[in-house]
């Protein structure tokens, strides 16, 4: 038998910023098709390690791979291509205020695909639809929109171009516990409508209980553990258990200064 290739494989990364070591051996596998939440504590570098997978931030060392090909030093061509099988859902949604919120779903389509703007914006009506918002939001600029709806925008925007992976960055920061839930279940559907593997970070436990299949714990810069959303609770790992549990005390120390 042989063994299937993991959709994303990183193996032993490395990425520091002076002498501030970030990435520190870190290694993830993420299955085709599943849902792989990463947490870890502020700080733990859990947005700099999506941000080498896309090549936002360039590994010192290691290897990242998609579908078992290299691309941590992708460049130009290559690595529009590898974006272009992409979505991502940026902390605090980060649309662009200078365009209404049609051409912010469908900027990739138009300025990644070259899509002309008449079937551009019928195709984010249609996105917009699948997040639960109507043809009346189309037209307005993101900054007139509630931080739930602007989520629902980012979250239409990450799907618009079918993507085979997505990365949602802290989707739930910011939203009340009933808006979170909204936006996770639509993660959950939309992820499961096309088949997409994804990779979320988040301190959210709620939504970890909900969208992930497997979970991954970051601390200092390596995943110390990574098993079945069911195993949280119960795993043996008193950093994923402290962690899990928000508390204060246990191995994990908070680097708080005291006066
Ligand atoms: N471009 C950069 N230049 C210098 N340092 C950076 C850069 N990006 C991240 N860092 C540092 O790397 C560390 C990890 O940051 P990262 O944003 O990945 O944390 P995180 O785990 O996502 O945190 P949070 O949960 O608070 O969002 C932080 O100390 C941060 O200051």
């Amino acid at each position: 038998m042989t063994e299937e290739i993991p959709k994303i494989r990183m193996r032993d990364v490395h990425k520091a910023f002076g002498k501030k070591k970030v990435l520190n051996g870190f290694s993830l596998d993420v299955p085709k098709g599943d849902s792989v939440v990463i947490i870890g504590g502020s700080g733990s570098g859990k947005s700099v390690s999506i941000k080498c997978i896309l090549g936002l931030l360039e590994a010192d060392s290691g290897s990242i791979q998609i579908d078992g090909q290299e691309v941590a030093h992708l460049h130009g061509s290559k690595r529009q291509k590898m974006l272009s099988r992409v979505g991502m859902l940026f902390q605090g949604a980060a649309l662009f205020d200078s365009l209404p919120v049609w051409h912010n779903v469908s900027f990739a389509l138009i300025e990644g695909q070259g899509m002309s703007r008449r079937p551009a914006r019928l195709k984010a009506i249609e996105m917009l639809e699948r997040v639960g918002l109507g043809e009346d939001v189309a037209d307005l600029s993101p900054a007139e929109l509630s931080g739930g709806m602007q989520k629902r925008v980012g979250l239409a925007r990450a799907i618009a171009n079918q993507p085979e992976i997505i990365f949602f960055d802290e989707p739930t920061t910011g939203l009340d516990p009933i808006m979170a839930d909204v936006i996770n279940d639509l993660i959950v559907e939309c992820v499961r409508d096309l088949g997409a593997t994804t990779v979320t970070i988040t301190h959210d436990m709620a939504s970890v209980r909900k969208i992930a299949d497997q979970v991954a714990m970051l601390y200092k810069g390596g995943i110390i553990w990574q098993g079945p959303r069911d195993a949280l609770d119960h795993c043996g790992n008193p950093y994923v258990e402290q962690f899990v549990h928000g508390r204060a005390q246990g191995p994990i120390r908070m680097e708080v200064k005291r006066r």
